[in-house]
């Protein structure tokens, strides 16, 4: 452990002094494009430092202070190198220049990657500067964590941004043991085709001894990449989840591959809900709100893979269609920025904020808008009164890896009050298939499923709480980890399957467990319809 100030950082800000220990190394070490702390300079020059956007720090904060190791990653402004102090964690800062922060990381991580991966909602754009500047990158994020390893130690790399880092590290450091984690879904196998440089990004992940995905099709797609586009050998079985890993032959080193859904301190979420203060705060939300019969609740950063103006569009033609009251309802919609400078992100905002206002104006009142949208993150205290007090959870993202907020809004919820409306496109809907499921591109099935969330029998609506319930309070982010780690680091207890892979127990539970509604049964994620990162059509035959 780094000594130090404690400090609980928060998305409203929380000051922490610089770390001091610059040679430290250690036997647990994250890389990540972000730290889990995000640089803020305010107007008078204080420095503050505040909890980073998005799922993957949420995910991993947790295990972060349970194993005291190194976090390699940006500081979110241009050319810092300071290293901020957080308890249990030894940081080190890789400093982005303005250029690289636009080439590397809004240019070809969230202009390229980010579309690509995401079913190209928006059309990736190819530029070669953007593709070296991310080379660039990757190369220093890997010297960093080089640096930041002590012999043997384990690395963990997360994410799209950072795909060469494995081969690069490799190259450095034989010694170490490295992982690697896709956040976001892996592509048909006909999409990943377009990038020019897709041959490296194969290559580059095949640095790591495993590759984790959030779902089955995901690894099954790459296995084959691996195959078509490298000329390795790989296992063309079905992939399990937690278990039953496909592998690749690269030379001597058999590098594993599997699915390892994502998820959340389900634990800690719950308890939060449940404090004297959340509900107090719930129930004062919901009289700010005018005592609506119905809280509409959506939290996403702005992004155009939320589906925030599929779920506007749903909301406002069941207004006109009088399926919903607008005396009786009240939607709140949080929008943390995010990647503000992307022209596609720029285009999205001014639509979803046009949407709000066509509905405030044709169905809201003087002191009661229908949405309340806040261009904001809120303090997370805030955000567990809010998804509390929320009575329909709308999740209607395009494409999504998994979706961290469907699972955060039903561990707030032991009272099985509430409903969840899910896009079959994130990769949480092949665990909580009790949500009121639909597809975001059909209009029609988003408003059916809204409208009968709106309207559901009170024990229809705790048998699916129930079942989330059962899903998501026993399939935590420790256990995420716990499995990921795990089969990291077992060199033994694997059982070859020629072909068809590698079976590994997960140590103490059973592999596969189902679905929430199917907590004996098989597996949602093997048997699931092909969507999100399942495999393309034909990713099984070699072509
Ligand atoms: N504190 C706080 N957390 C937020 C806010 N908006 C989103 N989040 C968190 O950001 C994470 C979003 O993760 P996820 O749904 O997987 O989507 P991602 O943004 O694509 O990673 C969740 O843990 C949310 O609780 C906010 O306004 N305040
Ligand atoms: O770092 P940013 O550019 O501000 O973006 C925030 C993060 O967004 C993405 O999150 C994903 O990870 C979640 C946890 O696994 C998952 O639930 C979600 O579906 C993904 O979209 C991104 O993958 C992270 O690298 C970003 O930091």
């Amino acid at each position: 452990m780094v000594s130090g100030e404690s400090s609980t950082p928060d998305r409203s800000g929380t000051q922490s002094p610089a770390s001091t220990d610059e040679h430290a190394r250690a036997d647990f070490v994250v890389v990540a494009n972000r730290l889990p702390v995000d640089k803020e300079v305010l107007d008078d020059g204080t420095v503050r430092w505040k909890q980073s956007p998005g799922g993957l720090v949420t995910a991993l904060e947790p295990i972060l202070r349970e194993n005291t190791g190194a976090w390699v990653g940006w500081s979110g402004t241009a050319d810092s190198a300071e290293n901020p102090e957080i308890d249990g964690v030894i940081i080190r800062a890789v400093p982005l220049s303005s250029q690289e922060i636009a080439e590397y990381y809004e240019g070809f991580s969230n202009a390229t990657l980010w579309p690509l991966y995401h079913d190209v909602i928006v059309k990736p754009e190819y530029h070669r500067e953007w593709w070296d500047s991310y080379v660039e990158v990757n190369r220093r994020f890997a010297e960093a964590a080089s640096e930041a390893a002590s012999e043997g130690a384990i690395v963990w790399v997360q994410d799209y941004q950072l795909q060469l880092v494995p081969k690069m590290l490799r190259m450095l450091r034989p010694d170490l043991r490295i992982g690697f984690f896709l956040h976001i879904p892996f592509p048909p196998v006909e999409l990943f085709m377009q990038l020019p440089w897709r041959r490296e990004i194969v290559e580059g992940l095949l640095g790591a001894d495993l590759i984790g995905f959030h779902l089955p099709g995901g690894a099954q797609n790459f296995l084959y990449l691996a195959r078509r586009l490298a000329g390795y050998s790989s296992s063309k079985g079905t992939v399990g989840v937690r278990g039953k890993f496909g592998v690749v032959q690269v030379g001597f080193r058999t590098v594993r591959v599997g699915a390892f859904p994502i998820s959340i301190d389900s634990a800690d979420l719950d308890a939060k809900a449940k404090s004297r203060t959340t509900r107090k705060r719930a129930g004062d939300i919901r009289k700010e709100l005018g005592n609506p019969k119905t809280i509409l609740l959506g939290v996403d950063r702005l992004d155009y893979t939320k589906g925030i103006d599929v779920r506007l569009r749903a909301l406002s033609e069941l207004l006109a269609e009088k399926r919903l009251d607008p005396d009786e309802i009240a939607m709140i919609q949080l929008a943390t920025p995010s990647r503000e400078r992307v022209d596609s992100y720029k285009r999205m905002r001014a639509g979803i904020e046009q949407l709000v206002g066509n509905i405030n104006g044709m169905y809201g009142t003087v002191g009661h808008p229908i949405v309340q949208y806040l261009h904001r993150p809120v303090p997370r205290d805030e955000l567990i009164s809010y998804y509390y007090a929320a009575d329909v959870m709308l999740v209607t993202p395009l494409r999504d890896g998994m979706n961290l907020v469907a699972k955060e809004y039903v561990a707030c919820h032991s009272d099985l009050r509430g409903a969840l409306v899910l896009s079959e496109f994130t990769g949480a809907a092949a665990e909580l298939r009790s949500a009121y499921i639909a597809n975001p591109y059909d209009i029609e099935g988003v408003k059916d499923a809204i409208d009968a969330a709106v309207h559901h029998d009170v024990d229809d609506g705790r048998r699916r709480m129930r079942a989330m319930r059962r899903q998501v309070m026993t399939h935590t982010v420790s256990r995420w980890a716990a499995s990921f780690l795990g089969a990291l680091q077992a060199t033994t207890d694997v059982t070859h399957s020629g072909d068809r892979g590698i079976d590994i127990v997960e140590s103490g539970e059973p592999v596969n467990a189902g679905p929430d509604d199917n907590p004996t049964g098989g597996d949602a994620h093997e048997g699931a319809p092909t969507h999100g990162d399942t495999p393309a059509t034909d990713n099984t035959p070699a072509r």
